[in-house]
């Protein structure tokens, strides 16, 4: 069998036991090669089960015993063969999983080494975070960041609430970062937003009561978020609010993460975060190895671009405040 780099499994013909000539009877179950398998889309998983598109067809599958342990999560683009007729009580098999064009991960806690692929091939990820009532958590943006840059997902800055607070200080704080933002109200214009999220697979994450729900459900009038996720694989009532779910929008997918109210960040090396700053990481190849960046750090050549006047003090405070939050220092919002 063949690894490819993002993870995704090919089966080649060596993984296809063959039967050796002059054998006296037929073999009775013949292994598929699959040839036969068409591309699909993983669109929700609940247990084992993965609702996938196929051909405009919602269709029921699980794993093909061959795949093993390898995680199969929403945004994979699978090959699935059987019954594809996407009838209920129908049940197709996912044989092979895409290589990924991206990966976003999270690790349980920032202690916990062991990391999760969330969401595959997305390529935004929209940070929902209220202006007020919860006030603004920028230590929550700071990490869904940190994410943003390891996973290569554009990050995008959705502010909610701005009927009850002004989005300045918010504006104030990111603008260094140069993010892509969209102040929201419930009366406001969608116009700007629908125009990010069109022919784009978005992920929005967002903490709790920040205005997620309403905000998907005013994209996507009808889809009922929590019913949606309920019915999206088993048509049943169950509560599946841990997983990901992802809905057509605009020629491209909004993927809702209902479970993940924050990321883990004990996956992500230090250096990833300098990489999503090309200015200043241009300058950290000239430190010691393992400098952390942070002020009073011997030798650092960051802090001495700044001291110099050579780098954006910004920037630097961002990045400060990144490595800072990749640490756990900041982990919680006052
Ligand atoms: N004033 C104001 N209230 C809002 C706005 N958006 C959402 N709300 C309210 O904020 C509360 C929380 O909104 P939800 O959409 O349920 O928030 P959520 O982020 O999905 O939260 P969970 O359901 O806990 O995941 C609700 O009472 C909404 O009516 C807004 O732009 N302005």
């Amino acid at each position: 069998m063949s690894r490819t780099r993002g993870g995704g499994r090919h089966l080649d013909e060596d993984d296809i036991r063959v039967r050796a000539r002059g054998g006296s009877r037929p073999r009775t179950r013949v292994r598929p090669k699959h040839e036969d398998a068409v591309e699909g889309l993983v669109t929700a998983v609940d247990r084992g089960r993965y609702r996938c598109l196929v051909a405009d067809t919602p269709v029921v599958a699980m794993k093909a015993r061959e795949l093993g342990r390898g995680s199969i999560v929403v945004g994979d683009r699978v090959d699935v063969v059987g019954d594809l007729s996407g009838r209920p009580d129908t049940l197709a098999r996912v044989v092979r999983v895409k290589e990924r064009r991206s990966v976003l991960r999270r690790t349980a806690d920032d202690t916990d080494p062991v990391e999760r692929v969330i969401v595959a091939n997305a390529d935004q990820l929209a940070i929902v975070c209220a202006l007020a009532d919860p006030p603004p958590q920028p230590r929550f943006v700071d990490r869904c960041l940190v994410a943003a840059y390891d996973a290569g997902l554009d990050p995008l800055l959705c502010l909610t609430k701005a009927d009850l607070a002004s989005p300045d200080e918010m504006l104030r704080t990111y603008e260094p970062l140069g993010l892509p933002y969209e102040v929201l109200s419930p009366e406001g214009e969608l116009e700007g937003l629908r125009d990010r999220l069109a022919g784009r697979t978005t992920v929005l994450v967002g903490s709790s009561g920040v205005g997620k729900s309403t905000l998907f459900n005013r994209l996507i009038p009808g889809s009922d978020r929590a019913v949606g996720h309920v019915n999206a694989v088993t048509g049943r009532g169950r509560h599946t609010s841990t997983s990901a779910v992802a809905l057509p929008f605009e020629n491209g997918w909004l993927i809702d993460t209902p479970g993940v109210r924050s990321f883990g960040l004990a996956h992500i090396e230090p250096e990833d975060i300098v990489e999503g700053f090309p200015d200043l990481a241009e300058l950290a190849q000239d430190c010691p190895p393992g400098c952390s960046h942070q002020p009073g750090e011997p030798d650092c050549a960051v802090t001495a671009a700044l001291d110099r006047g050579e780098a954006d003090p910004e920037r630097v405070a961002s990045l400060r405040r990144l490595l800072a939050s990749r640490e756990g220092e900041a982990d919680q919002d006052d």
